[in-house]
């Protein structure tokens, strides 16, 4: 037998997986989606590889000639057989290599350099504890030095639950246990003992006691016996020395959010709801894609929890994706109220070691439910009856690093394996999606109105252009301070939004006009007021906020640039009874701190909430009938087609954060473009007629949903070489390529500097043109081939970023 092996070798990638013959052995364990060692290359060096497929044709003799496989470093298939088929297909969707997608199926914790652990879990014979496990719990799993049949034994043991496979990682990621007790002795046992035992010895018997109602193998926890007993530690431990019984590490699960949510009841749909859900359920078992296109307060969160319900009762298991779970506490416990412990959460804001147990509680079928953002589109779900993503427009959904997926690919790939209703969900959906929707690939589910028959809120726009006489320095124009107050008075809140899309606060020499640029990158430093620095966005790079020009030596540096905090300060000026929560990336790095935030705002411990995108979507709060919008422009100076999309997207998004209970809500926006028709259509609440003539625009600029487009990056650290490269791809593409396929650049991208890394990009547009793929394939090996000489290249499909 001869297994197919993925390797991960980052210079020699290749989908085609490798051949290795399997060691007598192995033979029994190896099987598909499991990982291994093998050697690889000249040097025959040890790399890590996936199996991928198992090859029953015996070579007779021939196998001799292939390297084996080293060893095993999974006891069962990590990756299931569906996962497998999604990596090979998402490899070649996505033009990267199979390995980086099985990598970015699996949390973290597995990536990593880890150390195997054998934990027994269970009683077992002499023959292993002592010829296996030495006599001990917990050994480092290292096959090397096991024989072939203790492996076979492993692997039974492991199939009976007897034995577990642990890993840890750097002391972050290790399965989390605490102290358990156990005894090896038998209840007659036990009794001679306690017959042993001195009169006032009350404590130790009533131990032994309890010990002789365990069932053999039974673990109980040790705090709960002491708390339960009322029992002292040192009792406990005396035990253990005299061998009545020992301690036995018990696993636990980390709890990702410690919050108690109290459960709730499905509500009573509203007959637009109702009609919804009626179609979602009639297409149950199909892979259908509904695109959910519902005002801002329509329900629609109440739809998806009534279609996940359903599925369930029907003993499916359903995978729910929102665009950035850490900035929508919210949504999560709305989900969690509803089903519980079933639910798993899978984002960014967990420790690696809450994801690692998530995802196991996952692949255990102990959790059906999860929800998570991009990458928990990979969770290991089983059966899944129904796929939700909400906010389907996000761009958060596509990753910007390689592999450069979008998770709404991967989810329709898996709604067809699954033959499981896919719900795109939005109040703005994405051109594509609504396009899509037009032509009948996806149907349309509409919900028109919001929940009570509430009226969207009164939007009003500021002028800003005509503000500049006044040239006061203020942010927050007096209508809107005047707004503001009168809702303080009435025990209401407000919502201040700061756009800070394509738009920084900076430092800048009055006298010579420079602006303090990044050493390593062709962009402007950001100022941070908090730790007095100026930071590079793209590299981190940081410093101190100069005192004198480095150019000229003057003294007259000025700070530029509204930024949250001074319109906190600003606001504590103008109104200085206002109780202020600021959101922002300084105020929320550290873990849970969304959370609590928007937890005090609900608690009306503020009136403002004042802050930057991360509070333009998905809240909830009955109060808030006041939004304004600082600054609605700064992202439609942007050099890219869906700026106005964008943009559109944002205001109405953060405009249906007001008036969503009993209260009518009003917003503000101010803005220096009042007739741009991004802001005009905001302003009406017209997402279809957005649509109508976005989609024209699009025609004819050639851009998506018309035309697709692919971006392909070249980066070296010589600006020369860069461009040279790029240029010969140029070439090359135009030879390879018929003239259906337009062939923007190459030109040097937007900053074209990163990281001291020179960046080069072309832009391909083009409508049905099968050999694209192809051709795109091929230049994958290219660059391949090329990465030796400090050549990076970047295919991006549908890129949702052009700087
Ligand atoms: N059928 C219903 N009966 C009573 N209340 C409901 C019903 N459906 C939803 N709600 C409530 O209405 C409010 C708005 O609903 P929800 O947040 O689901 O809207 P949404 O469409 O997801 O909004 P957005 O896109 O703006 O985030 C919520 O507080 C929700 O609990
Ligand atoms: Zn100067
Ligand atoms: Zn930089």
């Amino acid at each position: 037998m001869l297994a197919q092996v993925v390797v991960d070798v980052p210079t020699r990638q290749t989908n085609q997986p490798y051949t290795y013959a399997i060691p007598e052995e192995l033979r029994q364990y190896v099987v598909v989606g499991m990982r291994v060692v093998v050697p690889f290359g000249q040097g025959a060096r040890k790399v890590q590889g996936f199996v991928v497929g198992l090859l029953t044709t015996d070579l007779n003799g021939f196998d001799g000639e292939l390297k084996a496989i080293s060893q095993i470093l999974d006891l069962y298939p990590i990756v299931n057989a569906e996962l497998l088929k999604l990596s090979d297909w998402l490899a070649n969707w996505t033009f990267s290599f199979r390995i980086s997608i099985l990598q970015a199926m699996l949390p973290n914790v597995m990536r990593a350099k880890y150390t195997r652990y054998l934990q027994l879990v269970d009683e077992v014979d002499d023959e292993i504890l002592y010829g296996i496990f030495h006599g001990q719990e917990r050994i480092i799993f290292d096959e090397n030095t096991l024989t072939a049949t203790s492996l076979a034994q492993l692997a039974k043991l492991r199939r009976n639950k007897q034995v577990v496979v642990t890993y840890e990682v750097t002391s972050k990621a290790k399965v989390k246990t605490e102290s358990g007790i156990q005894t090896s002795l038998s209840f007659e046992q036990l009794e001679d003992i306690k017959l042993g035992l001195r009169a006032n010895a009350k404590q130790q018997n009533k131990l032994l006691s309890y010990l002789q109602t365990l069932e053999p193998g039974e673990v109980v926890s040790q705090h709960q016996l002491r708390d339960r007993l009322a029992l002292s530690n040192a009792v406990i431990n005396t035990a253990v020395r005299q061998g009545w019984a020992s301690k036995q590490p018990i696993e636990i699960y980390r709890q990702p959010s410690k919050t108690i949510v109290q459960p709730d009841q499905p509500k009573v749909l509203h007959s637009q709801q109702a009609k919804a859900l009626q179609k979602i359920k009639a297409a149950s078992g199909t892979p259908t894609t509904f695109l959910l296109e519902g005002v801002t307060g329509s329900g629609k969160t109440e739809v998806y929890l009534q279609a996940i319900d359903y599925e369930l009762q029907h003993g499916k298991t359903a995978l729910m994706l929102v665009p950035e779970i850490s900035l929508t506490p919210q949504m999560m416990h709305r989900v969690k109220k509803r089903f519980g412990t079933k639910v798993a959460v899978l984002h960014s804001g967990l420790s690696a070691g809450e994801r690692f147990d998530e995802w196991r509680r996952i692949e255990r079928r102990e959790a059906t439910v999860v929800i998570g953002a991009r990458s928990a589109i990979f969770a290991p779900l089983e059966n899944i009856g129904i796929i939700i993503m909400d906010e389907e427009h996000e761009a958060s959904y596509k990753q910007d690093e390689n592999p450069r997926y979008h998770a709404r690919d991967v989810a329709k790939w898996r709604s067809a394996y699954y033959n499981a209703p896919l719900i795109l969900g939005s109040a703005t959906p994405s051109l594509e999606s609504r396009a899509r929707a037009q032509k009948g690939v996806y149907q349309l589910l509409m919900l028109t109105e919001r929940i009570n028959q509430q009226a969207l809120p009164e939007v009003k726009l500021i002028d800003l252009r005509q503000k500049i006489m006044h040239a006061k320095e203020q942010s927050v124009a007096d209508e809107l301070l005047v707004a503001i107050k009168e809702r303080m008075a009435q025990h209401e809140q407000s919502v201040l939004l700061l756009n800070r899309r394509g738009f920084s606060s900076f430092v800048m020499c009055r006298d010579c006009g420079l602006v303090v640029q990044c050493p390593n990158c062709d962009i402007g430093l950001t100022l941070h007021m908090d730790t007095k620095t100026l930071k590079c966005h793209y590299c981190g790079h940081e410093e101190a906020i100069p005192t004198q020009c480095p150019n000229c030596r003057s003294k007259a540096i000025k700070y530029y640039g509204t930024g949250t905090q001074k319109v906190e300060i600003e606001l504590q000026k103008l109104l200085p009874t206002a109780r202020v929560i600021r959101m922002d990336l300084d105020t929320t790095s550290k873990k849970g701190a969304h959370e609590k935030l928007l937890k005090a705002f609900g608690n009306h411990e503020a009136d403002i909430l004042l802050g930057t995108q991360m509070i333009a979507k998905g809240l909830d709060f009955p109060d808030v009938t006041l939004v304004g919008v600082l600054n609605a422009d700064t992202g439609l100076g942007i050099p890219d087609f869906r700026a106005s999309e964008r943009t559109f997207q944002l205001l109405t998004q953060v405009a249906g954060r007001a008036g969503r209970a009993d209260k009518p809500g009003t917003v503000f926006i101010q803005t220096y473009n009042p007739t741009h028709y991004a802001i005009k259509m905001a302003q009406a609440h017209d997402y279809e007629k957005f649509y109508r003539y976005e989609m024209q625009i699009r025609h004819l600029a050639k851009y998506a949903p018309y035309y697709f487009t692919i971006k392909i990056q070249a980066s070296h650290a010589d600006e020369r070489t860069a461009a040279l490269m790029m240029t010969k791809i140029g070439q090359w593409l135009r030879q390879r390529l018929t003239a259906e396929v337009t062939i923007l650049g190459p030109t040097p991208r937007s900053i074209a500097r990163i990281k001291n890394r020179f960046y080069y990009q072309i832009i391909l547009k083009y409508q049905n043109v099968p050999i694209v793929e192809q051709v795109m394939q091929e230049l994958q090996l290219i660059a391949q081939a090329n990465s030796r000489n400090g050549m990076q290249l970047i295919i991006d499909r549908e890129p949702l970023n052009f700087m």
